[in-house]
C-alpha cells in the first residue's frame, strides 16, 4: 500500500487480519470528554432523539420546497445569516440548539448505537495511523485534526449518479451512522467537513453534545437545494474540542474568483491550545468542482490564500488547512499552495516513500460518465512551525472493492485524512 515502511502506530491500531475488519472500540486514544458544564450522564436512544429532529427538519425543509425554488432559497439565505446575527430572528428549526442545555454524550454509548443500527452492515475496513516523526519530542498531546468531504445526503441521492452504488447504501438514517462511527473511531479534536447539509439536525447537536463547539458555513446557492426533499443547503463545517482549545477568532469567508463572489466558502478560525497556550489557525474550504474549472479555482486558491495570510501574518501564527480543493496536483491551485509565502506543505505527501508525492487517490467512484479516481483532498500545515507526528493510511483498492465509493462499508466518495500534529520547538521567526 501507499507509504514508506516506517513504523504503524499501535494505536487504534493494532493490527488484526488483512481485509475488512472492524473498527476498533473508542477509548483506546485520549477519550473524548464530555463537556464540563454540563457533567450528567448520558441518556439513552441518542441516535433515536436526532432522528426525531432529524425528521422535523426534513418536514419544514420539505414545505420550502414544495413552495418552490425561491423559498428554498429562502432558506439557503436564513442558514447563510445564522452565523452571524441573532438566532431568534429565524424559524424555530434553523436555530441550532444551545449546548448548554443538551446532556452530554458518552462515546462508546453514542458507537454502540451506531452499530446496532448498522449491524446487518459488512464490517467496516481498518485503517493504521503511520508513525512519521518519532525523533520529535512534544510535551504537550498532539493535535489530531480529520479532514473529510462527507457526501452531501442530497447530492448523494439526487445528482452525483453514482451508477454503482446501491440506493439502500446511501440511505440517511444508516450512512449517518456510518460518518459518526469514523469520527468516533478516530477521535479527532478538529473536525474539517465538506458537503454538510444535516448540520443542525444531526452534527450540531450531536457533536455539541460529544464536547465539540461547531461552525457551519453553508454555499450561498447550494445545489442540494435543487434536489426534491432536500435538508437545506450544504457547506462548510468545523469543529474543535472546546476542552482543549479556545476560539478566539471566527471568520466565515465567501471566495471571490477574479474579484467575483463565488459559490464557494471557507471558514478559519484561529484557536488557543488550552495546555500549551499556543495559537493557530484552522481553515476549512470546498473549491468549484468539474473540469473546465481550473482557473475559476486557483483564483479562489488565490483569495483564500490572501485571507489567510491576513489572518495569519499579522498574528505570527501557524496555519493548517483542510480542504476539498477538486483538484489533481498538476493544477495551479496545488501549486499555488505549495509555493506560498505560508510556507505550506501537504500533509499526505509524508506517507510517500520519498515524501515528495500525494497519495494515487483521495475520492474514488463511478458515475454514468465512468471511473473517477483522483487525488483532490489535502491537509496543508506551516511546515516550519509544526509537525505531522502521524497520519491515518488510506484504504487500499482492495478495500474499496470493485464498486468503489460509497458502498455499504465506506459512506463518502472520498476518503477521509487524519494527522496529528505538534508544534515544533521554533517559534515564530520560521514561519
Ligand atoms: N439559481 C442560481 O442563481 C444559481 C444556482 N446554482 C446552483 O448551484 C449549482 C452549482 O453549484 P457549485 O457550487 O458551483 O457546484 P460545483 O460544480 O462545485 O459542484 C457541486 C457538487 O457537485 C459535485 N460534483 C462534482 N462533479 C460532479 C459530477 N460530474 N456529477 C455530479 N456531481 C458532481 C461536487 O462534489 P465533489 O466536490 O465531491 O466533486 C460538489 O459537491 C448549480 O448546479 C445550481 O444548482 C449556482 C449558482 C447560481
Ligand atoms: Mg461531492
Amino acid at each position: 500500500m501507499f507509504h514508506s515502511p516506517r513504523r504503524l502506530c499501535s494505536a487504534l491500531l493494532q493490527r488484526d487480519p488483512p481485509g475488512l475488519r472492524r473498527l476498533p472500540a473508542p477509548g483506546l486514544r485520549r477519550p473524548l470528554s464530555p463537556p464540563a458544564s454540563a457533567p450528567r450522564p448520558a441518556s439513552p436512544r441518542l441516535l433515536a432523539a436526532v432522528s426525531a429532529a432529524s425528521g422535523a427538519a426534513r418536514s419544514c425543509s420539505r414545505t420550502a420546497c414544495s413552495m418552490g425554488t425561491g423559498t428554498s432559497r429562502l432558506y439557503s439565505a436564513l442558514a447563510k445569516t445564522l452565523n452571524s446575527s441573532a438566532a431568534s430572528q429565524h424559524p424555530e428549526y434553523l436555530v441550532s440548539p444551545d449546548p448548554e442545555h443538551l446532556e452530554p454524550i458518552d462515546p462508546k454509548e453514542l458507537l454502540e448505537e451506531c452499530r446496532a443500527v448498522l449491524h446487518t452492515r459488512p464490517p467496516r475496513f481498518q485503517r493504521d495511523f503511520v508513525d512519521l516523526r518519532t525523533d520529535c519530542p512534544s510535551t504537550h498531546p498532539p493535535i489530531r485534526v480529520m479532514q473529510w468531504n462527507i457526501l452531501a445526503q442530497a447530492l448523494g441521492e439526487g445528482k452525483d449518479n453514482f451508477v454503482q452504488c446501491p440506493v439502500e447504501a446511501l440511505k440517511w438514517e444508516e450512512r449517518k451512522c456510518l460518518i459518526l462511527e469514523e469520527i468516533l473511531a478516530y477521535q479527532p479534536d478538529i473536525l474539517c467537513l465538506q458537503e454538510v447539509d444535516h448540520y443542525f439536525d444531526t452534527f450540531q447537536p450531536l457533536l455539541s453534545r460529544l464536547g465539540y463547539q461547531g461552525t457551519f458555513f453553508p454555499k450561498p446557492w447550494s445545489p442540494c437545494l435543487d434536489v426534491e426533499h432536500n435538508n437545506g443547503p450544504d457547506g462548510c463545517a468545523l469543529f474543535f474540542l472546546q476542552n482543549r482549545f479556545k476560539l478566539v477568532n471566527s471568520a466565515n469567508i465567501r471566495l471571490t474568483a477574479m474579484t467575483l463572489k463565488t459559490n464557494q466558502v471557507a471558514i478559519a478560525q484561529t484557536l488557543e491550545c488550552k495546555e500549551s497556550g499556543r495559537q493557530f489557525c484552522i481553515a476549512v474550504t470546498h473549491l468549484k468542482a468539474r473540469t473546465g474549472w481550473e482557473r475559476f479555482r486557483s483564483a479562489q486558491g488565490c483569495d483564500l490564500l490572501q485571507n489567510l495570510q491576513n489572518i495569519t501574518q499579522g498574528a505570527k501564527i501557524p496555519l493548517i488547512v483542510c480542504g476539498d480543493f477538486n483538484a489533481e496536483p498538476t493544477e495551479e491551485v496545488y501549486k499555488h499552495f505549495a509555493s506560498s509565502s505560508l510556507n505550506l506543505n501537504s500533509a499526505y505527501k509524508l506517507l510517500s516513500a520519498d515524501g515528495q508525492s500525494e497519495p494515487p487517490y483521495t475520492t474514488w467512484k463511478i458515475r454514468t460518465s465512468g471511473e473517477c479516481r483522483h487525488t483532490l483532498d489535502y491537509i496543508w500545515y506551516s511546515k516550519h512551525a509544526l509537525n505531522v507526528r502521524s497520519a491515518l493510511d488510506l484504504l487500499t483498492e482492495e478495500q474499496i472493492g470493485p464498486n468503489r465509493l460509497p458502498s455499504f462499508n465506506y459512506p463518502s466518495d472520498h476518503l477521509s485524512l487524519v494527522c496529528d500534529f505538534s508544534f515544533t520547538e521554533e517559534t515564530d521567526g520560521l514561519l
